[in-house]
């Protein structure tokens, strides 16, 4: 035997692991039994990552090839115990995997965190328990594990009653792979029972690939109880879900297999399940989850679906087989086609994993549009989650611009909240008699979008405007110039072209008044010199006397603030002025002093480009030159 003291060592967990310890135990205890879920799921990836390691070195095997995971209990010892004869741990994958959380979204995690007992447990849930929820029932557990490919005398054993602190020491262990004793916590007997362990690993764990054994039980009549055998039985119908047909599935079980390999405590919103045979043959099980990830935005984190090769796993987040902005999908695909030690290289150049991705792609834009037309609710709900994302594909996957297009959803003048609920379909469907152009505004909050004196005529003519406020919404824009043939425009934009919707009598009262207007407009631009671009008459403000507006090809003043936050260089642009004639405001301007009419100018400038959402380069001046005309009689 190892002297197993000399080695013992104490240490520490990570800060986190003991804030999440704590948490965990407090708010996940009314659904303690998913302890079983996380460590069966923790057993059949350390088989999984065996089987991969096997492909380039079958030694790792050692005559034991028959991959399984036993669950037994002992009454005595009040202990549950579950074994695989996977990859193993060695000593320092214990202590990094098992004593901290190397995660991204971590800090956001723990930064979103309320004291609220039910939706910490939401957010626990999210954000994955793994591991650690053996503490929920046990109040100490050890780690028996010896690391495929080492020898028996170069075991572990790590220990620790979730209080602050582990140890390690070696221990040898004869067979490889990774031996986890829960000793149970007071109160947690019914654990203790082969019935209670067989119910929870069905309705959690059927779906694992490998089977699940537990002992043999028997009626014995004479002691009355319950009795176990030696031989072992398997529990669980081990065989790869997604090999199963459609119809020999129900939903729970799709439901567990979900949570089991995205790491999710809540169901999935929507799932689509096919296999694809003809020059390209694959299965793909793909899912859409409630929620977004802690690290949906974090370019780090984790993306993309399990890669399998015929039922061998291969490897996690396997980015190539989706595009980035379906990088919200969790799932498995398991090809036929790729050969078994393909890496992440050959992937990327792939023609097998190209129809792969489109046929994926596919089918989840497919499974979008069914619950966008039958499930409004359930699409509502991946909407607000993930829709920002979503937008990112009309840059990214041209092919498929018109399909996302039809998938998104705006605010607009139409209702009164920030909800995205507008589709361009909507949209379009209420445009006036002679309008040919999808109208919207873009800005850094809903509410600033929808105060924008630009606004101003569409409201009086009753003609809807998008409200967009994403930080998305720019980017977008600038790849989505039409939808369904009409052109998408700008109403902060250039010289707004709304001759078709206005009546002869308008446009000449309009015609009119620019005209007699035009010696203000040359004060306005002399005063204003290079300040401003331009300065023209405009009949888009109704309650306003100015607004800016940029050229049509000119970067939005939202964009290049937008550019200017991210350290990016920004081209100057300089606004253009816009005066409302019929305002009464410009009544006074126009017959201001030549002395006061440079104030005026720049205060018109100024408040339409505070009313536009800019900082103005000297704010005091500005308050300054207003309050003194105001105090003018
Ligand atoms: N039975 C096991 N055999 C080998 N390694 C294991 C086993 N159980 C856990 N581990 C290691 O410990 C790590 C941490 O496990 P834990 O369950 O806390 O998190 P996880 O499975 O990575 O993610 P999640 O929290 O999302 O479930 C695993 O990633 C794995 O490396």
């Amino acid at each position: 035997m190892t002297d197993t003291t000399s080695s013992a060592e104490t240490l520490g967990f990570q800060t986190e692991v003991k804030q999440l310890l704590h948490l965990m135990i407090h708010s996940l205890y009314s659904n303690k039994e998913i302890f079983l879920r996380e460590l069966v799921s923790n057993a059949s990836d350390a088989c999984d990552k065996l089987r991969f390691e096997a492909i380039d070195q079958p030694q790792l095997l050692q005559g034991d090839a028959e991959l399984r995971i036993r669950v037994e209990y002992d009454k005595d010892a009040r202990t549950v115990t579950i074994s695989d004869n996977g990859i193993g741990l060695s000593r320092d994958e214990a202590i990094a995997n098992l004593g901290t959380i190397a995660r991204s979204g971590t800090k956001e995690f723990f930064s979103q965190l309320t004291g609220d007992k039910q939706k910490d447990a939401q957010l626990i849930g999210q954000f994955g328990v793994g591991f650690y929820s053996s503490f929920i029932v046990a109040d100490k557990v050890s780690v028996h594990s010896l690391r495929a490919g080492l020898s028996p005398d170069q075991g572990i054993l790590w220990e620790s009653d979730g209080q602050g602190e582990f140890s390690i020491a070696a221990s040898e262990k004869a067979d490889r792979g990774t031996t986890v004793t829960l000793h149970l916590r007071e109160g947690e007997d019914d654990f203790l029972s082969g019935w209670k362990l067989r119910e929870v690993l069905r309705r959690y764990s059927d779906h694992i690939s490998l089977p699940i054994e537990m002992r043999k039980e028997e009626w014995d009549s004479e002691k009355s109880e319950q009795v176990k055998k030696d031989e072992w039985e398997t529990v669980n119908q081990a065989n790869a879900l997604w090999t199963r047909s459609k119809s020999e599935i129900d939903d729970e079980q799709y439901k567990e297999f979900y949570k089991h390999i995205a790491h999710d405590f809540e169901d999935p919103l929507a799932w689509t399940h096919n296999r694809v045979e003809g020059r390209s043959e694959y299965t793909q099980l793909l899912y859409i989850p409630k929620r977004a990830p802690f690290d949906l935005w974090d370019r780090d984190g984790k993306r993309g679906v399990k890669l399998y090769v015929k039922r061998v796993f291969i490897m996690d987040d396997a980015e190539q087989l989706l595009p980035s902005y379906l990088r919200f999908v969790r799932g498995v695909i398991d090809s036929a086609d790729l050969p078994l030690n393909v890496s992440r290289e050959i992937l990327q150049e792939s023609r097998d994993v190209r129809a792969i991705r489109e046929g994926s792609t596919k089918r989840i834009l497919s499974l979008l549009e069914d619950l966008a037309e039958n499930r409004k609710d359930d699409y509502a709900v991946f909407w607000e989650q993930f829709g920002q994302v979503l937008k990112e594909g009309v840059g990214e996957d041209f092919g498929n611009r018109e399909k996302l297009a039809k998938l998104f959803r705006f605010a607009s003048t139409q209702g009164d909240s920030s909800a995205q609920t507008v589709s361009f379909d909507d949209y379009i469907g209420r445009m006036k008699e002679g309008q040919d152009k999808i109208y919207y505004v873009t800005a850094e909050s809903y509410a600033a979008a929808s105060n924008s004196p630009h606004l101003e005529i569409f409201r009086k003519k009753g003609i809807e405007v998008l409200l967009l406020s994403d930080r998305v919404d720019e980017w977008m824009l600038s790849h989505l110039h039409e939808v369904e043939g009409k052109s998408l425009v700008s109403i902060a934009k250039g010289g707004l072209d709304l001759d078709a919707l206005a009546d002869e009598e308008e446009k000449k009262h309009q015609e009119e008044v620019s005209e007699s207007f035009k010696p203000v407009v040359e004060r306005l631009k002399t005063a204003l010199g290079e300040k401003v671009k331009d300065v023209r008459v405009t009949l888009r403000l109704v309650d306003s006397p100015a607004c800016v507006v940029v050229d049509e090809n000119e970067l939005s003043p939202h964009l290049l603030r937008m550019l200017q936050a991210a350290g990016q260089k920004a081209p100057e642009v300089k606004p253009i002025l816009e005066v409302n004639p019929e305002h009464p405001l410009l009544a006074r301007v126009q017959k201001a002093s030549d002395e006061d009419f440079g104030e005026w100018a720049a205060v018109l400038l100024d408040q339409a480009l505070l009313a536009e959402g800019a900082r103005l380069d000297e704010p005091a001046a500005f308050v300054k030159r207003l309050n003194k005309l105001l105090l003018a009689d």
